[in-house]
C-alpha cells in the first residue's frame, strides 16, 4: 500500500501572550495509506483539532514535517478538503451554490459547475433542496452539504473534524452509515476526529489513540471487521471496551 500522508516528528507548540505554553502535538509520527479511513481519538485538548488544521495547511507546525504523495506539504491544496463541526456553510447561498463553492475558486464555468454540484447533491439524496437555504435545513441535513461542497471539489484526502457532534443520535447514524458508502463509491482518504469510541469503531480502519500535555500519540489500533460493521456483535463490543480501556488510562 502507498503512504498518501507521511507525517514524521511533528509537535505544534503554541505560546500565549501570559507566557505560557502549550505542547499541543508533540512528535507525531503516521503513514497514512491511500484509501484508509483513519479516525482519532482522545481528550479534550490533546490536540487533535490541531493536527487536522495543520495537514490542511491551515496552522504551521512548530516542527517536524508532513509529505504528501512523496513531496513536502508547505501550502494549502485543494486535494486535501475539510469539513468541520458546524456545517459552515454561507447563509446567503441556496444548497446547490454553497456546494458550487470550491468550483467557482476553481474558476470552472457555470455549466461545469452546475453539473458537478447536481451530482453531489444526489449523492447525498438532496435534490429536493437544491434552491433551500442553510437556515431552511436541519443540522443533519446541513452537514450533508457541508459534505458534498467539501467532495465537489474532487479532493483525495478528506479531513473531518467531529463532522457529527451537533447531530442526534438518530441522524448521526444515518450519516454514518451515507458517509461509508460515499467513502467506498469514491475512494478517499478520511482523516476523522470524534469523540465517540462507538463512532471510531463503525467507521474506520485504524483508530489513532492520542493523549494529552503534550499532545502525543499513545496507540494505533487496526479494526479489520467487515463492514458492514453491526454494533451488535460481541467483536464490535469488544473492541469498542478495549479502546475505552486505553482511553481511560490515559
Ligand atoms: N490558537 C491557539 N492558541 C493557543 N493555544 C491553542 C490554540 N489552538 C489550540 N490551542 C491549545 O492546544 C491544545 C490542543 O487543542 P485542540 O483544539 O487541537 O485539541 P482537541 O483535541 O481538538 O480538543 P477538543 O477535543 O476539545 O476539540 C489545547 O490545549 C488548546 O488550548
Amino acid at each position: 500500500m502507498n503512504s498518501i500522508i507521511k507525517i514524521q516528528n511533528l509537535s505544534k507548540r503554541f505560546n500565549s501572550k501570559e507566557n505560557i505554553t502549550v505542547d499541543a502535538l508533540k512528535n507525531i509520527n503516521l503513514d497514512v495509506e491511500e484509501n484508509d479511513f483513519i479516525c482519532i481519538v482522545g481528550p479534550s485538548g490533546c490536540g487533535k483539532s490541531t493536527l487536522l488544521r495543520i495537514i490542511a495547511g491551515l496552522e504551521d507546525a512548530t516542527e517536524g514535517k508532513i509529505n504528501y504523495k512523496g513531496k513536502e506539504l508547505l501550502e494549502p491544496t485543494s486535494e486535501i478538503g475539510m469539513v468541520f463541526q458546524n456545517y459552515s456553510l454561507l447563509p446567503w447561498r441556496t444548497v446547490i451554490d454553497n456546494i458550487s463553492l470550491g468550483l467557482e475558486f476553481k474558476r470552472e464555468d457555470k455549466r461545469t459547475r452546475l453539473e458537478v454540484a447536481s451530482k453531489y447533491l444526489e449523492l447525498i439524496n438532496m435534490q429536493k433542496f437544491a434552491n433551500a437555504y442553510p437556515y431552511e435545513l436541519s443540522g443533519g441535513m446541513q452537514q450533508r452539504v457541508a459534505i458534498a461542497r467539501a467532495l465537489a471539489n474532487d479532493p483525495q484526502v478528506l479531513l473531518m473534524d467531529e463532522p457529527f457532534g451537533a447531530l442526534d443520535a438518530h441522524t448521526r447514524i444515518i450519516l454514518q452509515k451515507e458517509l461509508l458508502r460515499i467513502w467506498e463509491q469514491n475512494k478517499k482518504t478520511v482523516l476523522f476526529v470524534t469523540h465517540s469510541v462507538d463512532e471510531a469503531v463503525y467507521l474506520s480502519d485504524k483508530i489513532v489513540i492520542m493523549s494529552s500535555n503534550p499532545g502525543e500519540i499513545k496507540e494505533i489500533v487496526n479494526i479489520d471487521m467487515e463492514r458492514p460493521r453491526d454494533r451488535g456483535d460481541i467483536e464490535y463490543a469488544t473492541i469498542t471496551s478495549r479502546i475505552l480501556k486505553m482511553l481511560e488510562s490515559n
